[in-house]
């Protein structure tokens, strides 16, 4: 049943700073950002610059110095079943066959066993992986390993999809057919997507808001919005869309964004 609007969570991070023990200095700076469902939130920045820190956060698996992080007002202090993580290399299951890596995630979401096969088979077409259910993971390449594991995150019917540099480890070519896959898993998944990513063009193409961190503290220092990625889930050629003055001068301010005030 469709979620109404009113009833659709915010992720809020508020006035977070972020120390590790035994570090000179705070990682990230009283840092702001939220995400609501429907979004699709890339973060990018130079190495260093807090973002898979801030991301944790957001996760429950970094606990900030101050500020606070919340769904709804509701603190966020551990990993939950309302959000799903996705890493770059993401842990399988080895002793695991690909379907049940997926059932596994359905059963810890309480999915009885008669109807987890059935809905395993299903995350697994959505991520374009229909015939590899029986496989074992060291079977697959790093782009089918990568869906896998998106899978079993969508298994889990998050609110929010979590990703540090999903696509990091990929080839340019199995990237590119993924980012699409993220496209239109994001447009039917009711979720919102906060990722993580060094691409400046991958950034551009997917988020609907993009955000620069800057280190020295890490800290929030650019942010715009971006509707490319409705075109490229409509059905638009990605050339086309590299190709659009509008782009190529998004990417320009972007790339700015990124290195200003870089030093070596
Ligand atoms: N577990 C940790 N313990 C101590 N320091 C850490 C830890 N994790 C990160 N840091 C430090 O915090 C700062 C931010 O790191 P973080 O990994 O969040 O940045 P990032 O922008 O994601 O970097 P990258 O793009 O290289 O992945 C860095 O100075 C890093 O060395």
């Amino acid at each position: 049943m469709a979620k109404r609007i009113s009833d659709m969570p915010q992720l809020s991070l508020d006035d977070i700073t972020i120390h590790y023990d035994g570090q000179p200095h705070v990682a990230v700076a009283q840092t702001s950002l939220a995400v609501a469902t429907g979004e699709f939130v890339v973060l990018t920045g130079r190495s260093g610059c807090g973002k898979t820190s801030l991301l944790n956060v957001a996760a429950g698996l970094v606990e900030p110095l101050s500020g606070s992080a919340t769904i709804d007002g509701r603190p966020i202090t551990t990993p939950g079943a309302d959000r799903a993580v996705v890493f770059q290399n993401d842990a399988l299951f080895p002793w695991l066959s690909v379907r049940e890596n997926v059932a596994f995630a359905l059963r810890m979401r309480g999915v009885a066993p008669g109807r987890r096969q059935a809905q395993a088979d299903a995350l697994l077409r959505k991520v374009r992986l229909d015939n590899s259910g029986d496989k074992r993971i060291w079977e697959l390449s790093g782009g089918m390993r990568q869906r896998v594991g998106l899978a079993r995150a969508l298994a889990a019917e998050p609110d929010f999809l979590l990703m540090d540099e999903p696509l990091g480890a990929l080839d340019a070519l199995t990237r590119e057919r993924m980012q699409s896959l993220l496209l239109d898993i994001w447009a039917s998944a009711e979720a919102g997507v906060l990722m993580v990513t060094h691409g400046i063009e991958e950034a551009l193409l997917l988020g609907t808001r993009i955000v620069v961190m800057a280190p020295g503290p890490g800290r929030i220092v650019w942010s715009r919005k971006a509707a490319f990625g409705r075109r490229y889930a409509d059905g638009e050629p990605i050339a086309s869309i590299k190709a659009d003055p509008e782009f190529i001068a998004a990417r320009a301010e972007l790339s700015a964004a990124i290195f200003e005030g870089e030093t070596v």
